[in-house]
């Protein structure tokens, strides 16, 4: 049988740097696991434009979608700021996950316990903390359609629409009440229907979804509402389920509870492919960190950490993740730290690449 496919995509900014690391992981899973996989990489993002005048090529996208599952690594950065907004690096991703129809993306929010110092929230609220988000990605206020901006009397307006149809809500609920099956079975959907058509009809199709997952414990939160829980008591979540604006600012502020954004990673999931597998985008949370690249200073776990998802929800690999994850949390506990978790007394800093040494260090000591 031939080894599973993997298209790397490492983008811009800090996005190479640590993707750097992940593949020298995904050689060490293929020599002391046996676990090889047929690696290709190509060019998105702001790097696709300047090879191709495009921030995704055709071609790239036809591979995207042959292969097993695709890693990415970021795209963006204030060279690009000048473009057309059509030819943007970010409508590069964009246009991977809607062509993809990656329309579950789970952005999960552990924090590790030797970072629960690290939180510029207190110990107690986010030691243990292990949350799922689960984000709308392809629709919603991003995609959208009447949106640009148009001339109106003597001014102009800028137009984006939220717009969700019930199946769309429908498919994403259900993605978030099979994880939520899978783990503390409570789920809790974030919109604001206060104040949104849009969110009475995902609160109105949630509730019947429920019907179907009688074990789980469901509640309702607007999402204004929702954000201040996070930051008040984010361990009363279990998996929360929410549309792609909401989830986009919930993820981020997520991320701080564990320290920093270069810990989070994320896996935008489709319908199964003919082989069973879904259609898969696994790629960190953050950006492309244009203030950091070129430094050495870049955390390369959040990327890691999204080939761990890649290896559990695309590979059927979950001892595997969990012997990259361990690998992190024994670094981690060693106080190494890159330049995003600096701070405190007695840690060690390394670079981006030394934090690579030192997971490769770890998972050969799991053997
Ligand atoms: N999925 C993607 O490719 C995303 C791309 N972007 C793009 O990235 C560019 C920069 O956006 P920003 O708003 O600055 O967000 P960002 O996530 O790139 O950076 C925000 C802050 O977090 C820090 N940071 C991010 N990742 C880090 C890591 N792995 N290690 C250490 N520190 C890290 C950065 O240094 C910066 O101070 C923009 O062009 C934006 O559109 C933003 C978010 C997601
Ligand atoms: C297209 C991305 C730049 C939007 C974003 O911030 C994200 O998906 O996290
Ligand atoms: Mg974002």
């Amino acid at each position: 049988m031939s080894n599973p496919s993997l298209l790397i995509l490492p983008g811009d900014g800090i996005g190479p740097e640590v993707m750097a690391e992940v593949r020298r992981i995904i050689d060490w899973f293929g020599d002391k696991r046996g676990l090889s996989f047929d690696v290709s990489e190509d060019l998105v993002g702001g790097a696709a434009y300047d090879a191709h005048g495009t921030p995704l090529h055709d071609d790239t996208m036809a591979k995207a979608q042959e292969v097993d599952a695709v890693l990415l690594g970021a795209v963006g950065g204030p060279k690009y700021d000048v473009l057309d907004f059509s030819v943007k690096p970010e409508r590069g991703l964009l246009r991977l996950r809607k062509e993809m129809d990656l329309y579950s993306n789970l952005r999960p929010a552990q924090c590790f316990d030797a970072l629960a110092d690290f939180s510029s929230l207190k110990k107690d609220v986010v030691a243990g903390l292990d949350i799922m988000i689960v984000r709308e990605l392809t629709s919603g206020v991003y995609f959208g359609e009447p949106r640009g901006i148009f001339e109106e009397g003597n001014e102009r307006v800028g137009i984006n629409t939220q717009r969700y149809t019930e199946s769309e809500i429908d498919r994403v609920a259900r993605s978030a009440f099979e994880l939520a099956m899978r783990r503390g079975k409570k789920l809790c959907s974030m919109e604001k229907a206060n104040v949104m058509e849009s969110g009475i009809l995902w609160r109105e199709v949630v509730t019947e979804v429920a019907k179907d997952y009688p074990e789980v414990e469901l509640s309702h939160m607007y999402a204004d509402a929702g954000a201040m829980q996070l930051c008040r008591w984010p361990k009363q979540f279990d998996v929360i389920v929410t549309d792609n604006l909401f989830g986009d600012l919930l993820s981020d502020a997520a991320a701080m509870l564990t320290g920093s954004l270069g810990m989070l990673p994320s896996a935008s999931l489709g319908a199964p492919m003919a082989n069973g597998r879904p259609k898969a985008l696994y790629e960190p949370v953050h950006g492309s960190a244009p203030d950091i690249a070129g430094q050495g200073k870049a955390n390369p776990i959040a990327c890691v950490l999204s080939f761990a998802m890649a290896l559990r929800y695309s590979f059927d690999q979950g001892a595997e993740a969990e012997r990259l994850e361990k690998a992190i949390e024994a670094v981690l506990a060693s106080g190494v730290r890159t330049a995003d978790l600096l701070g405190e007394e007695g840690v060690t800093p390394v670079t981006t690449s030394g934090m690579g040494d030192e997971i490769l260090k770890a998972l050969d000591a799991s053997l």
